[in-house]
């Protein structure tokens, strides 16, 4: 055998035991960043979840898609605006959160998904009242940013029962029937816990958690949930990583047994993480 053959083949028997833990078990996925804009890396990850499937893992994709409504209020000319993190929602905006989230880019996820022959299901939040939401309490109001009051897992678990990928969407809907902006690591982190999930994959544009935001040799491979507060109050989590963190520290704590940040950026993450020996990017526990 030359070497590159026994490469290949080395990589599939890798594999074999993290397919074998993984089987019948739920992957939450949360798809956002530079992986969802930029075409070659969204082939990537269509191909992996595909294949992901097909070994018998079910796995859930939650997506974002907040570059897309930037892009579509700029269109119809109203300004972004976020607050915290969190995009301010009037009545206008949620209009356009829910035809861009739920319309265009949960749709197109699903047909992208189809053509790698896999099996999609486009869901939001309000089908099956599976994000039951409530206006968001906050000191500065956020308009109709929505905070998860419950989760609904029917809905999801169905789909994966009858052999489809759920593609979710992440707006919400209050009992007045009113509908609700949910940022989308939020609601994967939320929906992976009510799933009970094996692991949640947190997509996102830096290699994970580094002790230094601007140097990526310093990546932390793993982190205890309970160092987090020690990690904050050292100033090494801070900006966008404060959210993401806490989505982490929730998951764990109420029963994801594993949480990791990837990077999006590197074709085939997903597949890395899941089922090669190495892993990427940072693990919470
Ligand atoms: N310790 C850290 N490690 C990595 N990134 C950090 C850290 N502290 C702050 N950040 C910042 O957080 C950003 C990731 O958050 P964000 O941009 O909100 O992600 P996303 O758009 O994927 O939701 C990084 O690009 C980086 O600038
Ligand atoms: C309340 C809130 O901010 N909602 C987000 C929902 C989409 C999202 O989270 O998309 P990314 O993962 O691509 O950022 C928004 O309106 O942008």
């Amino acid at each position: 055998m030359d070497i590159s053959n026994k490469i290949r083949s080395q990589i599939l028997i890798d594999a074999l035991p993290h397919i074998q833990k993984y089987h019948d078990k739920i992957v939450v996925v949360k798809y956002g960043g530079n992986a969802m804009t930029n075409a070659e890396l969204k082939e990537a990850v269509m191909s992996d979840i595909v294949l992901l499937s097909e070994v018998g893992i079910k796995v859930v994709l939650v997506h974002g898609g907040g570059p897309e409504i930037n892009a579509m209020l700029k269109r119809v000319g109203i300004e972004s605006k976020f607050i915290n993190g969190l995009r301010y929602t009037d009545a206008e905006t949620i209009d356009i959160v829910k035809m861009v989230l739920c319309g265009k880019v949960n749709k197109e996820l699903v047909c992208a998904l189809q053509l790698h022959g896999g099996k999609a299901l486009g869901l939001c939040g309000c089908d099956g009242q599976m994000i039951l939401a409530q206006k968001l309490d906050s000191e500065v109001d956020l308009g109709f940013v929505g905070d998860i009051k419950k989760v609904t897992t029917k809905p999801i678990v169905d789909a994966l029962n009858n052999g489809y990928v759920p593609i979710i969407s992440t707006v919400g809907v209050g009992e007045d029937g009113q509908s609700y902006n949910i940022n989308a690591d939020t609601a994967a982190a939320r929906i992976a816990s009510c799933l009970r999930a094996e692991k949640l994959i947190l997509m996102t544009d830096i290699v994970g958690l580094l002790e230094d935001k601007d140097d990526d040799s310093t990546l932390i491979p793993q982190v205890n949930v309970s160092d987090v507060p020690y990690l904050k109050k050292k100033g090494i989590i801070s900006g966008g990583m404060i959210p993401k963190i806490d989505c982490c520290v929730e998951a764990v704590r109420r029963g994801v047994k594993k949480t990791t940040i990837i990077d999006g950026r590197v074709p085939h993450s997903i597949l890395i993480e899941l089922l090669s020996n190495e892993g990427i990017g940072t693990q919470f526990i």
